[in-house]
């Protein structure tokens, strides 16, 4: 039993509105959620974003992952005329997490070191026009290689996962700008994944890619491996080193969540972290994403709903 049942007022149920992808409203909202909202007083309903939301209302929540103008427009009416309708989250804060630049700001302002552990962000540097580059500047800046190209963009639309692996400065003249030159750093293939739906924190270990060694690098000089979706590899795929991992200290992944849950000012995102292998207590976040798939939680259906339960006490206290 969820630790709120026992507050429902009785009769009283809550209807939280969501606005998302078909594809994520698949992934996203299993029976198994909808059935479990339902019994802890949440009926989730789906929001036709192309009409107004007057017409859809009432609301006590609403949760979404679109930013077509259209949607932004017809949010910001309907938050503007209903201020007791939580909106999760303001979407001119969910698109910082739409650049691979600003997504990573505000863990540089982060001052976090528990049990000797620090947090910060690989080296990175935008690139434009790769073959105009000046590539004693990147090298000025401490970028070494290997490298990740990254898009720029990481708002989910085509291409914005589509990664590659360069080894050295030539492979530049091959990549496609904007892109964000992010410095490899060898961290035994596992990935950490840390959830946040407001104050619920869950971290998971995944796969990732393995580590580059320098016999490997100089085989390899010159060329650009491309990849993508690396953390979307299933679960049965992943190896010994992933179970073998060992997670990070939960003090560290809470205060990791809190801190920017508060710098960033959302509540639902995750956070994509990885340990150096040569310094083992140097933890760095390579990658934030807005509304990711919480389906593949276990136990994801009383994670949202008690999240969800939070945000429409707080309007309604
Ligand atoms: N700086 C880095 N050093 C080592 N490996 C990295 C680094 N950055 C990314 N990776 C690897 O590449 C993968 C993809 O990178 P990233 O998470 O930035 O892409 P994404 O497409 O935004 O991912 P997601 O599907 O989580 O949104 C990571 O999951 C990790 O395995
Ligand atoms: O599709 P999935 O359920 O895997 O969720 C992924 C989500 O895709 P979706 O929102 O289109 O569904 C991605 O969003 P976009 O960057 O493409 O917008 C991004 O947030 C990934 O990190 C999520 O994977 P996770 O980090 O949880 O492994
Ligand atoms: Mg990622
Ligand atoms: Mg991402």
């Amino acid at each position: 039993m969820s630790k709120f049942e026992s507050e429902v007022a009785e009769g009283e149920r809550y209807r939280v509105g969501y606005a998302l992808q078909t594809k994520k409203v698949e992934s996203f909202l299993q029976p198994s959620l909808l059935d479990y909202a339902k019994q802890h007083a949440v009926d989730l309903v789906q929001i036709d974003p192309s009409s107004p939301l007057e017409q859809q209302a009432p609301f006590h929540c609403i949760i979404h992952k679109l930013h077509t103008p259209q949607w932004n427009k017809h949010l910001q009416q309907f938050s503007a005329t209903h201020p007791d309708t939580a909106i999760i989250d303001p979407p001119e804060l969910v698109s910082r997490l739409h650049d691979r630049v600003s997504m990573l700001e505000a863990v540089t302002h982060l001052q976090i070191s528990l049990q000797n552990a620090t947090v910060g962000v690989p080296n990175q540097v935008v690139v434009n026009e790769p073959k105009a580059l000046d590539f004693d500047k990147i090298e000025q800046l401490g970028l070494r290689f290997p490298a990740i190209a990254k898009p720029l963009a990481a708002d989910g639309g085509d291409g914005s996962h589509e990664m590659c692996l360069v080894f050295d400065r030539e492979g530049l003249n091959a990549l496609s700008a904007p892109t964000v030159l992010q410095e490899f750093v060898n961290h035994g293939g596992v990935l950490f994944k840390i959830y946040v739906a407001g104050r619920h924190v869950k971290c998971v270990k995944r796969k990732s890619l393995g580590d580059i060694s320098e016999e490997r690098l100089r085989t390899l000089k010159g060329e650009v491996l491309p990849f993508s979706r690396v953390s979307n590899l299933g679960v049965e795929e992943e190896g010994d080193a992933v179970e073998k991992a060992e997670m990070p200290p939960q003090c560290l992944v809470d205060e990791l969540a809190k801190a920017l849950r508060e710098a960033l000012g959302l509540n639902l995102f995750n956070i994509d972290v990885i340990r150096d292998s040569k310094e083992p207590t140097r933890y760095l976040v390579i990658d934030i994403n807005y509304f990711p798939g919480y389906a593949k939680l276990p136990s994801y259906e009383p994670f949202i709903t008690d999240f969800l339960l939070d945000a429409v006490r707080t309007k309604t206290n």
